[in-house]
C-alpha cells in the first residue's frame, strides 16, 4: 500500500491518499481543535489523484464525529448510495486503514459527484432549505444521530408559519395557537419528543377547551379537555344521534391508539416499516385499512343528522382547510383524539418560543443554522442534488439536500427550468394549493372579554354552505387567555384569521389595497362583536392586517398557500408523497410531504425525513435491495390515489 500524507495546518485539512492495486483511495479528514485539543473530525472517503501537487478529492460521503465519538470509534462500516465502499479501523496511532469490499471506478465517481470541489467545501451531510417546524425537526434529528447539518432561512428568525412577531410589548404567534401532539405522554408526542432530543423542555399551560365552536342555529359546543365532557355536551345538543356519536368517535380513537402503539419513524424505510408490521401486525393492519378512507364517510356509517355532520364537517375543517369527506381518516383521528389524550398545551411564551428551542438546540448539536439565506436554486450535478445557490451567490454543498419549502416552491422556483418530474406531476394532479388567508393580530382592552372566555373559537354564523368559502368561516384565536406575558398588563391579543384567495389582492394600487385590508377586516371584526364580544370595535388598542400576500412574502410559500388540499376526493393519505423525490439526493419535508397541514403532521414529516436521509447517508440501517422494492410499491400505491 502507498500512502501519502499532506497537512494544510490553515484549513486544518488532512489528506491520507492510498494505492492498492491500481485502485486509488482517499480519505480525507477535516480536524477540528480547540486549543491543541482535538475536538472534532470530519471525514470523507474519496477517490482521488494520487499526485499530491494536485489532490482533487472527490468526495463519496463525509462523517462528522465530535471530539469523544473520534477516540471511542472502533469498526466502522462505510456506505454510500447503497453501496458497501469498505471498512476502515481507526487504529490508536492515529491513522486509517481503508480495506476496500466493492469500489467504484473515478468515473463512476466523476458521475455521482461530477464535479471537483474539495472536500471543505462539501462537508455538510444535509442543508435544509427552510426553517419551519418541519425543517427543524428534519435538521436536529439529524444532527442528533450525528450528522453535521445546516439549515438555511430566508427570514431572521426560524419558525416559518409557527414563528413569532413583537409589537407595541404584544408577542403575536403567527400562525395557528392550537399545538397537537405538545403533552406528555404517548408515542404522538412529537413536539415534545422533538425538543427532548436536543435537551430541550418548554414550560405549558394546560388548555381546558381545544375549541368552541359557534355553528348555524346557534348550535355552540365546547371540545372539553376531558373526552367524557366532550361527548356529554355533543349528545346534548344531539340526543337522537348518542349512538352514532359514540360509533365514530370510537372508530377515531381505535385509529389513534393504532399510532400511539407505534414508534414512529419513515415509512419509506422498508427495515423499519417491516420491523413494525411484525411486532404489531393488527395496529399496521388498522392504519393499512384506513390509510385509504376519509372521515366523512366513515362518520356517514353511523351518523345520519346532517346538521351533526356538518359539524363533524367543521371539526375536519378546521384541520385541513376541507371538509370530512376530504380529511383522511387517520388524520381526522390524530387531531379528534389527541385533544383529549395528551390534550392541548399552550407553550409559555408563545409558540415561537418552540422553533427558538429547537434552532438553539440544533446549534448545540453541532450544527448550523444561518439567517437571512435566501436560496434561489438547488444546485444539480448529473441528475444529483448536490448544493444550494443563494440569492447573494453565495454557495454550499452537501451530501443530500431537504426542502422545507413547499412542493410548488421547490419544483417551481427552486428547481426552475428542470422538467417537473412524473411524481410531481401526479402530485398536482391530486392536491391543489390552499387558499391563502387574511390574519388580523389585534391587542384590546381586557375588560371586553368575559372572564370565562375561552381560548379558541371557530365562527360561522348563519349558512352551513359557507364552511368553505373565502371568509366564511372565523378562527379566533386568544392565547393571553393562558398565558397573559404575551401582552401588556390590561390588554388580551387577539388573533383572527379566515381562508382568503390571493387573487382577491393582486393588482391593486397601494393605496386601494389598504384600504381594502380595512375592509375586509372590518367586517370580520364586526361578526365578531356581533356574535361573541360586543364593544370589541371600540376596545381595539392595537391592529395589524396580513393578506395573502404578505403570507408569501414572509412564509416564502407560493401565493401565500395555507398547505396543500385535495382536488377532488382524495383516497385517505394514498396520494400524500413521502420525503424522498425524483431528484437523487433531495428530500421534500413539510406539509406538501405524508401527512400534510399540521405543526404536528410537520413534525411528523420531519421525524420521517431525517430517518430517510440518515439511512441514506449511512447513518441508521439501511437495506438497498428492500429500499428499491419498497420505494416502487410506495410509488405504485400513489398512482392508485
Ligand atoms: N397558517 C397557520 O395558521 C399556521 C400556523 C402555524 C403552523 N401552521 C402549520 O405549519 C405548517 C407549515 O410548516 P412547514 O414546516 O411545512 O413550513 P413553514 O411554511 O412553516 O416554514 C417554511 C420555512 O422555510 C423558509 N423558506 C421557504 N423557502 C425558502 C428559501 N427558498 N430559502 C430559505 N428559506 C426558505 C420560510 O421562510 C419558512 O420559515 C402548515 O401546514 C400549517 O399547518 C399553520
Ligand atoms: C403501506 C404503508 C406505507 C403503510 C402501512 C400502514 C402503516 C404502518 C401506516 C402508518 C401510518 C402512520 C404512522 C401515520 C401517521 C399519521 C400521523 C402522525 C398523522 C398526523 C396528522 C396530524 C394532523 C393532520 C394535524 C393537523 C392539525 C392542524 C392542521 C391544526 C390546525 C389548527 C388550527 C388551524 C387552529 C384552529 C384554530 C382555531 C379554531 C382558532
Amino acid at each position: 500500500m502507498l500512502q501519502f500524507q499532506s497537512v494544510d495546518p490553515q484549513r486544518n485539512l488532512v489528506f491520507h491518499c492510498y494505492k492498492l492495486g491500481d485502485m486509488n483511495f482517499g480519505q480525507v479528514g477535516t480536524l477540528g481543535f480547540r486549543g491543541d485539543k482535538l475536538s472534532s473530525m470530519g471525514l470523507g472517503f474519496c477517490s482521488c489523484q494520487l499526485q499530491l501537487g494536485s489532490l482533487r478529492p472527490r468526495n463519496l460521503g463525509n462523517r462528522f464525529m465530535s471530539g469523544d465519538q473520534v477516540k471511542t470509534m472502533g469498526l466502522e462500516g462505510y456506505k454510500h448510495g447503497g453501496v458497501e465502499l469498505g471498512v476502515y479501523r481507526w487504529s490508536r496511532s492515529g491513522s486509517c486503514v481503508v480495506r476496500p469490499r466493492s469500489v467504484l471506478s473515478v468515473d463512476e465517481v466523476v458521475e455521482r459527484e461530477g464535479n471537483g470541489r474539495t472536500g471543505e467545501e462539501k462537508q455538510y451531510d444535509a442543508i435544509v432549505i427552510g426553517s419551519g417546524i418541519g425543517g427543524l425537526v428534519a435538521a436536529t434529528q439529524l444532527a442528533v444521530k450525528g450528522a453535521r447539518v445546516l439549515v438555511l432561512e430566508k427570514y431572521v428568525i426560524p419558525g416559518g408559519s409557527s414563528g413569532f412577531y413583537q409589537r407595541d410589548g404584544y408577542t403575536f404567534d403567527v400562525g395557528s395557537s392550537v399545538m397537537f401532539g405538545f403533552s406528555d405522554k404517548g408515542n404522538l408526542n412529537l413536539i415534545t419528543q422533538a425538543l427532548e432530543a436536543v435537551g430541550c423542555k418548554m414550560q405549558v399551560i394546560p388548555d381546558p377547551t381545544t375549541v368552541h365552536f359557534h355553528l348555524p342555529s346557534n348550535l355552540s359546543v365546547r371540545v372539553h379537555r376531558q373526552y367524557g365532557e366532550f361527548i356529554a355536551e355533543l349528545t346534548k345538543n344531539f340526543p337522537h344521534e348518542k349512538e352514532g356519536i359514540l360509533k365514530f368517535y370510537n372508530e377515531c380513537w381505535k385509529i389513534f391508539n393504532a399510532l400511539n402503539s407505534l414508534e414512529l419513524k419513515s415509512l419509506e424505510e422498508p427495515i423499519y416499516l417491516f420491523g413494525q408490521f411484525f411486532q404489531k401486525p393488527l395496529e399496521c393492519l388498522t392504519l393499512a385499512y384506513y390509510l385509504p378512507q376519509n372521515a366523512g364517510d366513515i362518520a356517514r356509517k353511523y351518523i345520519k343528522d346532517p346538521q351533526l355532520l356538518s359539524f363533524i364537517d367543521a371539526e375536519c375543517f378546521i384541520v385541513s382547510t376541507v371538509n370530512a369527506l376530504q380529511t383522511p381518516m387517520i388524520n381526522a383521528s390524530m387531531v379528534l383524539c389527541d385533544r383529549h389524550f395528551g390534550g392541548i398545551n399552550y407553550p409559555v411564551g408563545g409558540v415561537g418560543g418552540i422553533a427558538k428551542s429547537l434552532a438553539k438546540g440544533l446549534v448545540e448539536n453541532g450544527s448550523e443554522i444561518l439567517y437571512k439565506a435566501n436560496v434561489t436554486s438547488i444546485i444539480l450535478a448529473q441528475g444529483k442534488a448536490v448544493g444550494v445557490k443563494l440569492s447573494d451567490g453565495r454557495e454550499f454543498f452537501a451530501k443530500t439536500i431537504v426542502s422545507n419549502a413547499t412542493r410548488w416552491d421547490t419544483f417551481g422556483k427552486l428547481l426552475k427550468g428542470e422538467e417537473l418530474p412524473k411524481e410531481e406531476v401526479n402530485f398536482q394532479k391530486v392536491y391543489v394549493k390552499a387558499p391563502s388567508f387574511l390574519s388580523i393580530h389585534m391587542g384590546v382592552k381586557a375588560e371586553v372579554l368575559p372572564p370565562d372566555t375561552d381560548c379558541h373559537h371557530f365562527v360561522l354564523e348563519n349558512d352551513w354552505s359557507r364552511l368553505e368559502e373565502p371568509y366564511g368561516s372565523i378562527f379566533l384565536s386568544i392565547p393571553t387567555m393562558l398565558d397573559a406575558s404575551l401582552a401588556p398588563e390590561g390588554r388580551h391579543i387577539l388573533h383572527i384569521f379566515t381562508t382568503s384567495p390571493i387573487e382577491d389582492w393582486k393588482g391593486l394600487p397601494l393605496k386601494d389595497y389598504e384600504a381594502k385590508k380595512e375592509l375586509v377586516a372590518d367586517e370580520i371584526i364586526s361578526r365578531l362583536e356581533k356574535k361573541l364580544f360586543p364593544g370589541l370595535k371600540s376596545s381595539i388598542v392595537f391592529k395589524e392586517v396580513g393578506t395573502p400576500k404578505t403570507h408569501r412574502r414572509y412564509l416564502a410559500r407560493d401565493n401565500g398557500t395555507y398547505g396543500p388540499m385535495p382536488r377532488r376526493t382524495p383516497k385517505g393519505l394514498l396520494g400524500m408523497p413521502f420525503n424522498t423525490t425524483a431528484i437523487h439526493g433531495l428530500y421534500c419535508v413539510g406539509d406538501s410531504c405524508f401527512p400534510g397541514q399540521g405543526v404536528i403532521a410537520v413534525a411528523f414529516s420531519g421525524v420521517m425525513c431525517a430517518h430517510r436521509v440518515a439511512a441514506d447517508i449511512g447513518l441508521e440501517k439501511k437495506s438497498p435491495v428492500l429500499d428499491a422494492a419498497l420505494l416502487r410499491l410506495l410509488g405504485w400505491l400513489r398512482t392508485l390515489a
